[in-house]
């Protein structure tokens, strides 16, 4: 027997992610699973009620999934306890022929794409909306897309404020119910973050085995795909499971129902169990995450003993992060056009035509209506999120590199979006470069190239090369903004230390006297401090 375990929600979780999580992730997962096996109670969760009826009503009994987050990965292992599924969900894998179209090939997987569909509230009230709610609805469907989720039909409502109970007006609600049947939907994808009373109550309005999820649990669900390192699915793992402590209460629902209301409250009970399951779980996983993170630190420490500037590249997702990057460092960094195609930081060493050298590090993409709990996370807190990595990389850097994707027609919006997580981040201090990227994909390049001028932007295309020359040397003249000027003499026996600056810092003038090296330039602030008693010199010897 088996306790159902945590999903991104407990009755959202997205089938593609469990068939497409990473090694690393497998292994928390398993870890947790044990856990969490061991600290369960014997479960009856998984006897499936005989009176289950295909797109039954109101008196359907939901039988839980048992997914999980890892759960694809084992799924050879379970087979002795697979999961338990609602009929009206195993239908499309019993019949054959025109079902088969909807396998598609993910990332070397095969995927069984589920039949989407998506809802927006358009909220006069809520001024601070970026996008219009068509496009914040397109970009819905191309994250369901990146998730291995079909969309077949969308809708929207305008409303002074989202219905408490149901997000949507009952009206709405009876329109969605018809379009389910129509379209034979099996997940309804809102674009905005439900409460979790909203999540239950339109499951229990839609019926049939229909599952209600939210752009967050979606966007949790494709970082759950796509985290390759074990700190990131470690991020992530804790992420969903934040997200889902206060959605547990569904999870139990199916017993009180189940047993005839005969042992009322016994449901409740379960709650308190998993819940306190779960949080000795989240705990853990804090633990775990904090030992990781004080490695990199480490790691990240030493590196910095060469104090090598470190450039974060930041922006949208897609807006070519990673390709240019790659372009730059020859690295090997999946770019590709999906959402969040990049989890986890990666940092490449760029040289520089005169021999100086700095570090670029990619980040995962911003995205407009961001999970709360991430936006929410700030660096210095000790809550751990998802972003955490990234954010960590950001604010040690020398310089911030905004990208852009010009090309893009809601660029403004998502310059928008970005600044507005930025200005969360408490990272003013950095200097930040804006670079408009995809040049070669714009209408107007020349109209585009005038404007960047008038506003001192520079021009790339991380595909073609166009003006990477132009980057660097502007790269350059901001990471000069970062250092701090300096004059030295180096003696002649400290040879390294005049590489050292040399490499990291920008060199104005050299002269050998008979003492040393004299240098004029600009170096990193950690480098200027290790140089103070020959600065003194100079002072000195004038
Ligand atoms: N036309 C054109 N396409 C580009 C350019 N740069 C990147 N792309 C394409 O844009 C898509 C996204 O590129 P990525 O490098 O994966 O974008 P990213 O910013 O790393 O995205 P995330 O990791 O998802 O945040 C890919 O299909 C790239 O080929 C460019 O300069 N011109
Ligand atoms: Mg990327």
């Amino acid at each position: 027997a088996s306790l159902p375990l945590p999903s991104t929600s407990p009755r959202c979780q997205l089938r593609p992610a469990s068939l497409r999580c990473s090694r690393p992730r497998r292994r928390v997962a398993r870890a947790l699973d044990e856990r969490l096996v061991e600290a369960a109670p014997p479960a009856e969760t998984e006897v499936e009620d005989p009176g289950v009826e295909d797109g039954g009503g109101e008196g359907e009994v939901e039988v839980e999934e048992v997914e999980h987050a890892g759960r694809g990965e084992r799924e050879e292992e379970e087979t002795a306890r697979a999961p338990v599924r609602s009929r009206r969900r195993q239908q499309p894998e019993e019949e054959s022929s025109p079902e088969h179209d909807r396998f598609k090939l993910i990332n070397g997987k095969e995927i069984f794409q589920e039949k989407a569909y998506l809802v927006g509230v358009e909220c006069k009230r809520a001024g601070g909306s970026l996008f219009g709610i068509e496009e914040s609805l397109k970009e819905l469907e191309q994250l369901a897309d990146t998730a291995g989720l079909m969309a077949v039909g969308s809708t929207y409502q305008k409303l002074s404020t989202p219905n408490p109970r149901t997000y949507i007006g009952s009206g709405k609600v009876s329109e969605i119910k018809s379009a389910i049947h129509a379209l034979d939907v099996e997940t309804v994808i809102f674009d905005d973050e439900l409460s979790p009373g909203q999540l239950r109550n339109l499951e229990k309005a839609f019926g049939g085995g229909v599952r209600v999820c939210d752009r967050t649990a979606l966007i949790l669900d494709i970082f759950n795909q796509r985290a390759a390192t074990h700190e990131a699915a470690l991020q992530v793992t804790l992420a969903q499971m934040e997200y889902q402590l206060p959605r547990l209460t569904k999870m139990w629902t199916h017993l009180e129902r189940q047993s005839g209301g005969q042992v009322k409250g016994m449901g409740e009970k379960q709650i308190e169990v998993d819940k306190r399951i779960l949080r000795t779980q989240i705990s853990a996983l804090r633990k775990e995450l904090e030992s990781v993170r004080k490695h990199r630190k480490l790691y990240r420490n030493r590196r910095q003993s060469v104090p090598i500037p470190v450039v974060s590249l930041l922006g949208y997702t897609n807006a070519g992060k990673s390709t240019l990057l790659n372009r730059l460092t020859g690295a090997d960094v999946l770019a590709e056009d999906k959402l969040f195609a990049t989890l986890d930081p990666t940092t490449r060493r760029v040289l520089m035509k005169n021999g100086t050298e700095f570090l670029l590090t990619d980040t995962v993409g911003f995205i407009q209506k961001l999970p709360t709990m991430l936006s929410k996370l700030s660096i210095t807190t000790s809550q751990v999120a998802a972003f955490r990595a990234t954010l960590e990389e950001i604010s040690e850097s020398s310089v911030i590199v905004h990208l852009v994707d010009i090309s893009h027609p809601l660029a403004q919006q998502q310059i928008d979006a970005v600044d507005k997580v930025l200005k969360q981040l408490d990272i003013e201090s950095i200097p930040k470069l804006v670079v408009w990227n995809k040049i070669d994909n714009t209408d107007d390049t020349l109209r585009v190239k005038e404007e960047a001028e008038k506003q001192g932007i520079i021009c790339i295309s991380a595909i073609n090369g166009d003006g990477l020359e132009e980057f660097c040397n502007a790269i350059q003249a901001k990471l000069k903004d970062s250092m701090v000027p300096i004059e030295a003499i180096v003696p002649y026996d400290k040879g390294e230390l005049l590489s050292d600056i040399h490499k990291v810092g920008m060199v104005e003038k050299t002269e050998y006297m008979e003492n040393g090296t004299f240098v004029k330039a600009h170096v990193p602030l950690p480098l200027a401090r290790l140089l103070t008693p020959l600065r003194q010199q100079v002072v000195a010897a004038l």
